[in-house]
């Protein structure tokens, strides 16, 4: 069984009255990952080290804890995903990862989605932004600045559903047919089954995160993003729930269109654009929704109508990736995995372990290291944080970029993952 030795030096983070209280050492705890995690994880550890020490000499300093998920846990001691790993990230509250495969189709259910569920850290946090000269796909890649809020707990992500033709979904069939009087299972010998939970406490918790993260930082609106028009009970009504919580807890703050869904026959198809004028006008934050197909096309021909997202598990995930590939792709796609109620979180990239590169010191290390730049944010580490922030403007700005950038882009200079951050620290 799994037993760590925590640093010797360095203290824990704690909680205080709902706020983390963060000494000048803290104990934080990582997990290398699989696939290329041993790659970006040893030239981010570098440049969050050496910003740290930029900007606060000998007074900070994180001490790095590893613990283990994955191939390395299950090398060492034949489990995935031990024990003593979630004890840890439970104790030290805040924790980093690489990624973590899950295979296709069978085996080992995703450890990246069970860290989210055991530790119930129900707000997958995302922000989508432009890094000048970034080569992107898009005209006007500066326009994208949103910040994902995906649900993190429930959804179809839950887990629960069952293999074509065995008993179980054999009789989930039976069940329905039988005694839910559902006719419309096309094929029901050969169907596989999946069941997807969405609660009223879920959507408003998540609602919740994004409307606070809004408000607290100027943004101008947070747009529900669903599938309401055809999964009416799931989707639909975390529509319903996201609005109704914006009424019930943001009333004098916010401007919503369901309060302008009262006076639309006035507008017609301008309606939008009124309540975004009116939201301005009233200095209040816009709360709208898009059914997820149509926001898919908009944040190609109109990002910059758009600003917070929240939105369910599976809804996020795609959307997280299709908004990275807009400001240059996912390897500088940062996020945060956080409970705002207990002050947990877990920091990870947005992209998965892209095998064919693992060992090779190619891939690009920004998600993991912007995401370190959240954990520091997280931590009150702003000086730090910006410093790393400034260095990726500069570095990029220099042309001197991993194959990723440098593909796309006129005159780069390639450089591997463990050269970019040297180059990064240079920068500082
Ligand atoms: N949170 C997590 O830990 C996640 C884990 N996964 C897991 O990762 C495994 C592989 O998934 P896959 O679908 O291939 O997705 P990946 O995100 O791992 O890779 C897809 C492609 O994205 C590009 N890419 C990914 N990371 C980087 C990087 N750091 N720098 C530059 N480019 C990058 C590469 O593109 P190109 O080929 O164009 O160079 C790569 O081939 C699966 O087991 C999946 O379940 C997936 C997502 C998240
Ligand atoms: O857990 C996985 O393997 C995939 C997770 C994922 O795609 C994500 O976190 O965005
Ligand atoms: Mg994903």
């Amino acid at each position: 069984m799994a037993q760590y030795e925590a640093p010797q030096s360095g203290e824990k983070i704690t909680l205080n009255n709902g706020e983390l209280q963060v000494p000048d050492q803290p104990i934080i705890p990582f997990i290398e990952g699989d696939g290329i995690g041993s790659d970006i994880w040893a030239a981010a550890q570098r440049v969050f080290d050496a910003a740290v020490e930029k900007a606060y000499g000998s007074k900070k300093k994180i001490e790095w804890f590893e613990i283990f998920a994955g191939e390395k846990a299950h090398d060492r001691f034949s489990e995935w995903l031990p024990d003593a790993t979630l004890k840890a990230i439970e104790e030290y509250y805040v924790a980093i990862k690489g990624p973590l495969t899950t295979p296709v189709g069978g085996g080992i259910r995703s450890l990246n989605v069970a860290l989210r569920q055991e530790l119930d850290l129900f707000a997958c946090v995302r922000p989508v932004r432009y890094f000048n000269g970034v080569p992107s796909p898009v005209k006007r890649p500066e326009q994208v600045d949103m910040v994902i809020f995906r649900e993190n707990s429930e959804d179809i992500y839950a887990g629960i559903e069952w293999e074509a033709e065995t008993e179980e979904a054999k009789k989930m069939i039976r069940f329905m047919q039988e005694e839910m009087g559902v006719k419309k299972i096309r094929f029901p010998e050969t169907s596989g089954i999946g069941i997807k939970p969405v609660s009223k406490e879920g959507t408003e918790r998540l609602v919740r995160a994004a409307i606070q993260y809004a408000l607290n930082h100027g943004r101008k609106s947070v747009t529900l993003v669903h599938k309401g028009n055809i999964m009416k009970y799931t989707e639909g009504a975390f529509k319903a729930w996201g609005y109704e919580l914006a009424h019930k807890e943001f009333r004098d703050q916010v401007f919503t269109w369901r309060d302008y869904d009262e006076v639309k026959d006035k507008h017609g198809v301008d309606a939008a654009n009124q309540a975004q004028s009116e939201a301005e006008a009233a200095g209040k934050l816009l709360v709208k929704d898009s059914i997820a197909d149509a926001f898919l096309q908009q944040i190609l021909t109109r990002p910059a109508e758009y600003d917070v997202i929240a939105t369910l598990n599976l809804n996020g995930d795609y959307i997280s990736d299709a908004l990275a590939a807009q400001v240059g792709g996912i390897g500088i796609a940062p996020g945060a995995n956080i409970n705002f109620e207990s002050g947990h979180a877990i920091f990870e990239a947005t992209h998965g372990t892209a095998p064919k590169y693992a060992g090779m010191d190619k891939v690009n290390p920004g998600s993991v290291i912007l995401s370190g730049v959240l954990m520091l944010e997280h931590l009150g580490w702003q000086e730090a944080a910006d410093r790393i922030y400034r260095a990726m403007d500069k570095t990029i700005g220099q042309k001197t970029v991993t194959y990723d950038f440098a593909r796309l882009m006129d005159g780069a200079q390639e450089l591997k993952c463990s050269e970019f951050a040297t180059k990064l620290i240079e920068n500082l």
